[in-house]
């Protein structure tokens, strides 16, 4: 029987902060990262955004629901129109990405650091999402779909993190609450549901405050 590669030690040192990613575009993470950020007093930054002709963008989204101060926001290095994989915007607009030049910026509090979409999309023709997450060297939250359909989409890319050895320190389950989801991806995925985010009927910062307040600390999170 064909087992997941196992899960890379966390790291002993702590982190500068996290990599939101999930197992698609849409599953969540603009969210999480703003319940993360304004729990853990962090920084937020979304190195790759794309779709602004049909969006405000995920760093208008996250300042404004989690009532952040423009010091604790990093702009995007790179803003693309299209709502496309980085690689496929970058080309409709005549602009050459080099993701290979991303590092971390250089501050003290907690980043949360956004992907775009899932794992494996294309940034350039040889380098994929996954690639920068390991280029950055930040530990992994992987933002989950909560329902039918998880399991799949959620070891799969669980087992491409492990291969290459991208720590993950859990996932985030966001839609209506499954336990059994819940309890077969922390068995079978040797990993642990940090917490769950129900359908929320609005989004709105005090929403976002209300949540946050009970999420555990950066630190308490690496543990
Ligand atoms: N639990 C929730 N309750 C209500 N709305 C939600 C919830 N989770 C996500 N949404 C909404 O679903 C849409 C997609 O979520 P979000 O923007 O966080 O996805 P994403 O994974 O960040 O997408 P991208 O890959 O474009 O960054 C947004 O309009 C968001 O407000
Ligand atoms: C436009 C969208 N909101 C994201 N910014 C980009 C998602 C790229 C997904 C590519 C793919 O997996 O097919
Ligand atoms: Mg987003």
């Amino acid at each position: 029987m064909t087992s997941l590669f196992s899960p890379p030690a966390l790291p002993t040192t702590p982190p500068r902060g996290v990599f939101v990613t999930g197992t698609d575009t849409g599953i969540g993470k603009t969210l999480a990262s703003a319940l993360l950020t304004h729990a853990w007093g962090a920084t937020y930054w979304k190195p790759l955004q794309t779709g602004l002709a049909e969006e405000a963008g995920d760093t208008a989204t996250v300042r404004h629901l989690a009532s952040l101060p423009p010091q604790r926001i990093i702009s995007p290095a790179y803003a693309l129109q299209a709502p496309l994989a980085p690689e496929a915007a970058a080309r409709q607009e005549g602009i050459t990405l080099a993701p290979e030049t991303l590092t971390l910026p250089n501050i003290e509090a907690p980043l949360v650091v956004e992907g775009a979409g899932g794992l494996m999309v294309p940034i350039t023709s040889s380098m994929m999402m996954i690639d920068l997450i390991a280029q950055l060297g930040l530990p992994v939250v992987l933002v989950t779909r909560s329902g039918l359909g998880t399991l799949n989409h959620s070891l799969l890319s669980l087992e491409a993190l492990y291969r290459r050895s991208i720590p993950v320190l859990g996932f985030i389950s966001n839609g209506p609450e499954n336990k059994d989801n819940q309890q077969s991806l922390e068995r079978l995925g040797q990993t642990r549901c940090l917490f769950h985010i129900n359908p929320m009927p609005t989004l709105s910062p005090a929403h976002v405050q209300n949540i946050a307040q009970y999420l555990p600390s950066f630190t308490d999170s690496l543990t």
